[in-house]
């Protein structure tokens, strides 16, 4: 792991939202169009990401032909995805607003298509803005063996990030839109 990715010694273990959704419950999509978690994307991964103890989270992807690398395996880069989006989603659990700022990937064993990816994430560390975690993505079933596994550092961003820099028209339908507004509610710490 690059150091980049070690936190340093006055970091604090995480503290889970007093609002974080129960273990178990399903987190949703936090963007119609979002390529990981969206159900807009026809060839997006339909991930779907459910709230865990402590400051985890627990996913499933299914690999189709539509994320092929080689013949018959996923693509590298769409298991990172995969990785990242369910990194992601630890957001829901601290309710905060973060987007990676690195992220280092280990490809232990190919996947094939057909394959469900048990991914499971959690939040290792805090310090300031920056979010360390890590995450793993097993098959076979969740207890299976790792096949892919990442270590990253989110970090913390407020709404304007977005409304700053996303392209005009999908930002004005984002906020016409009272659902994507509740959503991006639900990830800040003082909406
Ligand atoms: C109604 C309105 C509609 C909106 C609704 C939206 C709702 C959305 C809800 C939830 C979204 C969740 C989305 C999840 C999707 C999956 C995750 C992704 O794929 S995210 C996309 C890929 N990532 C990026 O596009 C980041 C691009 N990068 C940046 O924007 C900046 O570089 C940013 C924000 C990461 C940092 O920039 P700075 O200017 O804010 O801050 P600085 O000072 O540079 O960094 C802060 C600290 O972090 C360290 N840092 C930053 N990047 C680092 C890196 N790559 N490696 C190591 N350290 C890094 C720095 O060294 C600094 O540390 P020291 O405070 O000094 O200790």
């Amino acid at each position: 792991m690059s150091t980049a990715l070690t936190p340093p010694a006055e970091a604090r273990p995480p503290v889970r939202h007093p609002d974080a959704p129960a273990p178990g419950e399903p987190l949703g999509a936090h963007y119609a169009y979002c390529f990981g978690c969206g159900g807009g994307q026809p060839h997006g991964l339909h991930l779907e990401a459910r709230a865990g103890e402590g400051v985890s989270v627990t996913a499933e992807f299914t690999v189709t032909t539509d994320h092929q690398g080689a013949p018959g395996l996923a693509h590298g880069g769409v298991l990172a995805t995969a990785l990242d989006e369910t990194l992601g989603a630890l957001g829901w659990m601290l309710r905060v607003i973060a987007v990676t700022g690195r992220l280092e990937t280990d490809f232990r064993l190919p996947v094939p298509v057909g394959t469900v990816l048990h991914l499971q994430a959690e939040v290792t560390a805090v310090h300031g803005r920056k979010i360390y975690s890590t995450a793993t993505g097993r098959i076979g079933g969740p207890e299976g063996p790792v096949a892919v596994r990442a270590d990253a550092l989110f970090v913390e961003v407020k709404v304007d990030h977005f409304i700053d820099n996303g392209r005009p028209e999908e930002i004005q339908a984002a906020m016409a839109d009272p659902d994507q507004v509740r959503r991006a509610r639900a990830f800040e710490v003082n909406p």
